[in-house]
């Protein structure tokens, strides 16, 4: 798999001195590196900004942030750099920069006092104090500097990451921290930036390249991993010439009850346009019809009750399960998934209802069938493995939850988790809050059961699923704005989403 790591920012000096010594380079160059890249993307945000205050700490952060002062000093915008030290004890690269600034005319300000901070007018401050490096909460003379600087309304940048934000765990963090409107990090994106409680302080992030050594990168371990475009096509299987609907894999949904029809039309609508060679709909006879008309491709097998889900007959020609999708919460249903769970050991994805009934039965999730792909959104997730203090805690109990049931759990948000029984976790990139509405998660789980029975694992088809669901959302949101997105719009987004990643993948082999 390509770079796509997420490192502990603890593991980053381990990181940065490989590179150091194999690359090699210097590492007063690699900082004159990583703070170009920064500069660059901080004109492209700011094109129309002449004036930047840099808020410089003593550390390597500090450092960068005295070499941006440069950069943008040189090409003659309005520079001023702030010295928040709370002695004269600087980094010796932060040291050697700030002299640099200093001898070419910069102006300097040291800052003694955090009443004597005084950004200029219409500045784009430039947030330098900490990043990675920071190993306590932030209290003291620099504690007030954040509170102070959260007060203004300028727009804040942060460098690597908003000051006072530890990279990881935030849970007992009870220091100051910059909230940052940009963040534009090194390398990798912080875990931190992956919860929805730290959004306040990182604001827009993106992740600037400077090109750490990639034998390091590829070889230092990692628990976490953030999905892209190139990682996730490359794990998309293409249909052979000679693939027929027999090969190409058999869906069986057990969707739908009777005051929940439109769940199962959506989910069969998301199973139909992602590559399954035939789709059977398993719902009540109520809904035979509906499911015709609406996805007239799918195979109609009618339960024996006219409700709601009871029970199945016969798997024997089928691929892969995809069960929950406003199946209802009926001690009926609960029976007939119980009699589903004893008799299937193959691929399955559990959705909704399916979710909230192993949730009131811990008997049923012990018959999980190992592998099995669940969907839950937060607060199914809540059902199934108990409160969670905060994000970092909830992401701990996901890997947890999917080892200890060897389980791949799939943790909807704006950053959806898939968590996998051997402890490692992804975060998706695509979506986009239009999505967060009902019938979403069916068509999600449409997605996955029809890659599982395509011939996907349930690591690929959770992982591409996922990806391609967000992507499909976006390109909705492109066109009808986040507002007029609807769920079943997704669904029919999905065709290009899945020609773009075979393109993809067909040039890789060519
Ligand atoms: N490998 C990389 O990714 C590179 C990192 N660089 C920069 O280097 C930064 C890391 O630099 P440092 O390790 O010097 O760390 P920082 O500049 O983040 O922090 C400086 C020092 O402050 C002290 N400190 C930590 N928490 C504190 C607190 N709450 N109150 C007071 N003092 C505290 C620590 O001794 C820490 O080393 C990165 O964030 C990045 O900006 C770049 O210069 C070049 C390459
Ligand atoms: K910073």
């Amino acid at each position: 798999m390509k770079n796509n790591k997420i490192f502990k920012t603890s593991d980053l000096q381990k990181l940065d001195k490989y590179t150091i010594e194999n690359e090699p380079v210097t590492s007063l160059d690699l900082m004159e590196r990583a703070a170009t890249v920064f500069t660059e993307k901080l004109l492209i945000f700011f094109p129309n900004s002449h004036i930047f205050n840099i808020l410089a700490g003593s550390g390597n952060n500090g450092g960068d942030g005295y070499v941006v002062a440069r950069l943008l000093h040189q090409k003659g915008l309005n520079v001023k750099a702030f010295g928040l030290h709370e002695n004269d004890c600087l980094s010796p690269d932060c040291a050697v920069n700030r002299k640099r600034f200093i001898d070419m005319g910069g102006c300097y300000i040291e800052v003694k006092n955090p009443d004597n901070l005084q950004p200029d007018e219409n500045s784009v401050l430039v947030d330098a104090i900490f990043g990675a490096g920071l190993n306590r909460p932030v209290t003291g003379f620099l504690g007030d500097i954040i509170h102070r600087i959260n007060c203004l309304s300028h727009p804040v940048v942060a460098i690597d990451m908003p000051s006072g934000l530890m990279g990881e765990d935030n849970g007992e963090n009870n220091g100051a921290i910059i909230k940052a409107d940009y963040t534009f990090t090194f390398q990798f994106p912080k875990l931190a930036f992956m919860f929805p409680e730290n959004v306040v302080y990182v604001g827009h992030w993106e992740v600037l390249d400077i090109r750490l050594h990639p034998i390091i990168l590829r070889e230092y371990p990692a628990a976490y991993y953030y999905l892209t475009e190139e990682v996730v096509a490359s794990r998309l299987l293409i249909p052979g010439k000679f693939s027929h609907k027999g090969t190409l894999g058999n869906t069986l949904l057990i969707v739908g009850s009777y005051s929940m029809m439109g769940a199962a039309m959506l989910a069969a609508k998301g199973a139909i346009r992602s590559g399954t060679g035939l789709l059977s709909v398993h719902v009540p006879r109520k809904l035979k019809e509906m499911i015709h008309l609406s996805v007239p491709e799918a195979l109609v097998e009618v339960d024996r009750n006219e409700f709601c889900f009871s029970g199945v007959d016969n798997l024997s020609r089928i691929q892969a399960v995809g069960i929950g999708s406003g199946i209802g919460t009926s001690p009926v249903t609960a029976e007939g998934i119980r009699q589903l769970l004893s008799v299937w050991r193959g691929k399955i994805v559990l959705d909704a209802d399916a979710l909230n009934l192993l949730a009131a039965d811990s008997g049923l999730l012990e018959l999980l069938p190992k592998g099995a792909v669940l969907t839950p959104h937060p607060k199914e997730f809540e059902r199934l493995a108990g409160k969670s203090v905060n994000d970092f805690d909830r992401l701990n109990k996901l890997s947890t939850f999917a080892s200890l049931h060897q389980v791949y759990v799939v943790l909807k948000g704006a950053h959806t988790i898939i968590a996998t029984p051997e402890g490692e976790c992804y975060f998706n990139m695509t979506g986009n809050p239009g999505m967060a509405k009902g019938g979403a998660g069916d068509v999600l789980t449409g997605i996955i059961a029809a890659l599982l029975a395509s011939g996907h694992s349930s690591l690929d088809a959770a992982i591409i699923g996922v990806y391609a669901h967000g992507w499909a959302g976006d390109l909705v949101a492109e066109e009808q704005g986040m507002r007029g997105t609807r769920a079943g719009d997704i669904a029919d987004k999905l065709g290009w989403v899945w020609k773009k990643m075979e393109t993809y993948n067909m040039a890789k082999q060519r």
